[in-house]
């Protein structure tokens, strides 16, 4: 189904053709002119029958290489916006006249100038009037920020109604059906999120909830290769046995609705082209980036600082500054040394690409770029760039930032508050008698506790919060814009929650708790974030002192 924003799109898109079809009708008059003033000078020379003065032979060279500038660029935006056979046509032109003007001393004659001449005016003749259809690009599935739909499917009512109250206290709205049919009847009118389906209820009969399209787990009570297989044939994202780890299974309900509600990549474009510049952010946007368009080079830095793209997408010829220099200076920032930079240029060299390459960039496209491609490309850079970023910064078994990080993100966003006036809370949490908890149920089992708990901060807290790993059972928790009231109320409420949780390790189910101690730097007198990140220890102290399963100030 095609929706108001795909409508909207294509109307822009066409919007920008129709400029750009314009713009390219004046460019080629324009050429032509040019090139129609020089064959006249020629043939006067001709007629006067003797060598032309050298200034007049270098002011020719001069008007020729700038005829080949403008269609280098010609031969970068023409296809971009659809009109193919002119963007070749134009290719094929520039690299002729570049080879003569690089390789040749020889005057400009007569000759040369009629046969670009001609090919500029079969250019004008190709130009028909008509706009090509506009690309469609797929705009990604939004999912709103409300409460996630599990419908589970669970034969035994006893077990299906505990597996909801476990999946409700991690804010989950759980829809519970006893058979495959019994969930289709409410196909029509509602959807899930998310589908849970016991094996024996359901490997047989699900064709009708595939039609679904959303992710699929199973949990089952047999562990065979068969019945595992079943399940991946039918494209399964999970397959959990009985008795449930509930904390394991939100894990993997939180990654998977992670990969769904990833936050839009960030894309600075820097091209002098502004109507080019126009076209891939609209192409961008369309596919759910975010774009900002850097008009001024000189104000990279602070560009980057202010938006923090996650890509660089530049031009590689641009009038005040080239892009290969412009990279290296973004390259001499610490902060910027591994933002990816990708140029789009219609450069075709090899040599000159890979000069570009050198100067710290790490891809080239060639212009003109197909819209889908542009948006491939750009997707796939990102997601590996910010794998490799969580690799660095994030801890492996929680997701959430390491401690150097953490620690790093709570000082940067305390003295922010300081600076612009805003209270920030600061809180230690850390779960209680946790070596117990391994010396127990085994170290594995800790595992589980341990990210259960992050999946619960990062739930329970704002997408604007900061949460860290601060050490093996111990995490860091930045609240900016946040009274102590409010922090308190929040942390008592991830307390309370936690207390709540049922974790089990073979037959035998146990319960955890957790304490937390608190500051909030507006009633902190010193302006030192390091007395603050001191103040919340002692506070934890002070809760684990007095009992723990608690919160203190
Ligand atoms: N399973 C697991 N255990 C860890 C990890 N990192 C640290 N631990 C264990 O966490 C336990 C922390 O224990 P302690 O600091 O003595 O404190 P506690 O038992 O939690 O008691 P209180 O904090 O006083 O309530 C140690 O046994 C560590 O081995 C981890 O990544 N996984």
């Amino acid at each position: 189904m095609v929706n108001r924003d795909q409508h909207s799109l294509e109307h822009k898109l066409s919007l920008l053709k129709q400029t750009y079809q314009q713009n390219l009708q004046k460019e080629l008059a324009s050429l032509c002119q040019v090139l129609n003033a020089m064959q006249q000078t020629l043939r006067a020379q001709l007629m006067a029958a003797g060598d032309s003065p050298v200034a007049e032979q270098q002011a020719s060279r001069e008007m020729l290489t700038d005829v080949y500038r403008r269609l280098h660029k010609l031969a970068g935006s023409a296809g971009t916006f659809g009109f193919d056979a002119i963007g070749s046509q134009a290719r094929i032109l520039e690299g002729g006249l570049k080879r003569w003007l690089e390789e040749s001393d020889q005057e400009i004659d007569l000759q040369l100038v009629n046969v670009v001449s001609s090919q500029l005016q079969s250019m004008q003749v190709e130009l028909i009037p008509s706009l090509q259809s506009a690309p469609t690009i797929e705009t990604p599935q939004e999912m709103d920020g409300s409460t996630v739909t599990i419908w589970l499917i669970e034969e035994d009512a006893n077990l299906g109604r505990h597996i909801r109250e476990q999946l409700t206290n991690f804010s989950y709205d759980v829809r519970l059906f006893n058979s495959v049919p019994e969930a289709c009847q409410h196909m029509e009118d509602t959807s899930p999120d998310i589908l849970i389906v016991d094996a024996m209820a359901g490997v047989g009969h699900l064709s009708p909830l595939q039609a679904l399209s959303c992710p699929l787990l199973f949990i089952s009570d047999c562990d065979t290769f068969d019945a595992r297989m079943r399940a991946a044939q039918l494209n399964a994202h999970g397959y959990f046995l009985k008795p449930l780890n509930i904390p394991q299974l939100v894990n993997r309900l939180e990654q998977l609705l992670q990969e769904r509600q990833s936050p839009p990549a960030r894309i600075l474009v820097v091209d002098d082209d502004q109507q080019l510049a126009a076209y891939y952010q609209l192409v961008l946007e369309a596919a759910g980036m975010e774009v900002r368009i850097l008009d001024n080079p000189r104000h990279i830095i602070d560009q980057l600082s202010s938006f923090r793209p996650e890509l660089l997408l530049m031009d590689v010829h641009m009038p005040d500054y080239d892009g290969p220099d412009l990279a290296s200076v973004v390259r001499q920032y610490d902060e910027w040394s591994s933002l990816p930079i990708v140029f789009l240029s219609a450069e075709m060299d090899l040599g000159k690409q890979v000069d570009a390459l050198s100067h710290g960039a790490d891809d080239f496209l060639t212009k003109p770029i197909l819209a889908a491609q542009l948006v491939a490309s750009i997707r796939v850079r990102v997601a590996r760039s910010r794998t490799l970023s969580a690799l660095l910064n994030k801890d492996s078994l929680t997701g959430l930032l390491k401690h150097a990080s953490i620690k790093s993100a709570a000082i940067n966003e305390i003295s922010r508050g300081y600076r612009q006036r805003y209270s920030v809370v600061v809180a230690m949490v850390d779960i209680d008698h946790f070596k117990s908890v391994n010396d127990t149920y085994g170290h594995a089992t800790g595992d589980v506790v341990i990210a259960s708990v992050a999946t619960l901060l990062r739930q329970r807290l704002r997408q604007t919060d900061m949460i860290g790993r601060y050490g093996g059972e111990e995490f860091l928790v930045v609240l900016p814009h946040c009274s102590a009231d409010d922090g308190r109320k929040r942390l008592e409420d991830i307390r309370e929650y936690f207390s709540r949780l049922r974790f089990s390790q073979g037959d035998q189910e146990f319960a955890c708790t957790l304490s937390a101690g608190m500051v909030c730097s507006i009633d902190v007198a010193e302006h030192d974030h390091d007395r603050l990140l001191v103040l919340a220890d002692e506070a934890l102290y002070r809760a684990k002192r007095g009992g723990r399963n608690q919160v203190c100030q």
